[in-house]
């Protein structure tokens, strides 16, 4: 006789039905690009401990005093700038793949498995839908922060937020987190295939293709943090497997990293000296990806798209190209799907 058998009161815990939770997760956004909601968002982020390594008693003045009362209007029109009409790109990118998979292997496992999406700050809220999964049937979870390069401020805080969802739980259900997927094969092939779909489409042929992902402190280096050599590792695998395949032959690689916020010193190069440097250089015709977001976002759209593409024409260049994140491409999903079965391999 096992427990299920017994006769249960009416308190009993439902039975957990031995489906399988797939959550996928990335940054977070404002709910609207007004600065009301851009402030909500910002006071939430930059205070995660994570993301700013200041005593608390030394930075909220800062944040509260300053920054709150500055950022939040001149990110509010930048977001306006990339405002879709389904939301904001990256939480509504982000709902597209998660719909993609849900078809893709909760279809094809009859239900069995079930693939939500969260964002890591604002909505919809980690806890929320590990609760939604939870309550949905499902005693083991994927956690899967769609962030190919692991960073303490991104890959690890997803994790923290999942883990205080789990300490309030008396009965919790098995959690798996995905590997970062930097080095991974499947990763590397799906950005050369997707590049060089992009580069097909362009009515030019660049000179230069800049990779360019986001910033981080330098300071975070030499604590340990491995996301620039993760970043470092995918440019110099991307660069290599497109060689290996024969795509786009004599095309000069560079990387760097974008999104300066604050003023100690963030990883270098930076990508907007490195645009302005190519541009005076006399390189003509330039395109920049970012292979390390999983789909566009503020910071690709409005960042690079828009300053970026500026930035390269002020200074001699007068071809520019914006590709786009591998967001919801053939090759995007199918890259996504491989590595979450093979994450799910032994449960499924
Ligand atoms: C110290 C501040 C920041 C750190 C550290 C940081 C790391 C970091 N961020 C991403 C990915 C994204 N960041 C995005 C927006 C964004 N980032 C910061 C600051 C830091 N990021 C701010 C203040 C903002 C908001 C916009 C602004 O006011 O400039 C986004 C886009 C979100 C969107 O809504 O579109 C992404 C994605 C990574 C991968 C990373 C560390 C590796
Ligand atoms: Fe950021
Ligand atoms: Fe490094």
């Amino acid at each position: 006789m096992t427990w299920q058998d017994h006769q249960l009161p009416e308190e009993h815990p439902p039975v957990r039905s031995g489906k399988i939770g797939v959550l996928l997760v990335n940054l977070g956004t404002p709910v609207a690009p007004t600065t009301a909601d851009v402030r909500r968002y910002l006071a939430e982020f930059l205070s995660d401990r994570r993301v700013i390594e200041i005593p608390p008693i030394a930075w909220q003045p800062i944040l509260r005093g300053v920054i709150l009362n500055t950022r939040p209007q001149k990110s509010a029109e930048a977001y306006r700038k990339v405002w879709s009409e389904d939301g904001s790109p990256l939480a509504a990118i982000t709902k597209r793949q998660a719909a993609a998979m849900d078809t893709a292997i909760g279809a094809a496992s009859e239900g069995r498995v079930i693939v939500d999406w969260a964002m890591r700050y604002g909505e919809p809220a980690i806890p929320d839908r590990l609760a939604a999964l939870h309550d949905a049937g499902c005693d083991r979870i994927l956690l899967a922060p769609l962030y190919p390069q692991y960073c303490a401020a991104t890959t690890a805080t997803v994790v923290d937020k999942a883990s205080d969802w789990l300490r309030e739980q008396r009965w919790q259900p098995s959690l798996r987190t995905l590997p970062p997927y930097h080095d991974d094969p499947l990763y590397i092939d799906a950005l050369a295939s997707d590049i060089d779909r992009q580069l097909d489409a362009l009515d030019f042929e660049p000179e230069v293709l800049l990779l360019s992902f986001h910033g981080m402190p330098a300071r975070t280096l030499a604590l340990g943090d491995p996301y620039h050599c993760h970043c470092h590792k995918t440019a110099r695998l991307l660069e290599a497997k497109m060689a290996e395949r024969g795509l786009r032959p004599g095309l000069r690689f560079r990387t760097s990293f974008q999104s300066r916020f604050g003023r100690a010193k963030w990883l270098e190069p930076a990508t907007d000296d490195v645009l302005m440097d190519e541009g005076r250089k006399g390189t003509k015709r330039l395109a920049v990806v970012a292979p390390g977001f999983s789909a566009d976002c503020l910071e690709t759209l409005e960042e690079l798209a828009l300053e970026g593409k500026e930035q390269f024409e002020e200074t001699g260049g007068e071809r520019f190209a914006a590709l786009s994140c591998l967001n919801t491409s053939q090759a995007g999903l199918a890259m996504l799907e491989a590595i979450l079965r093979r994450e799910l391999a032994g449960w499924i």
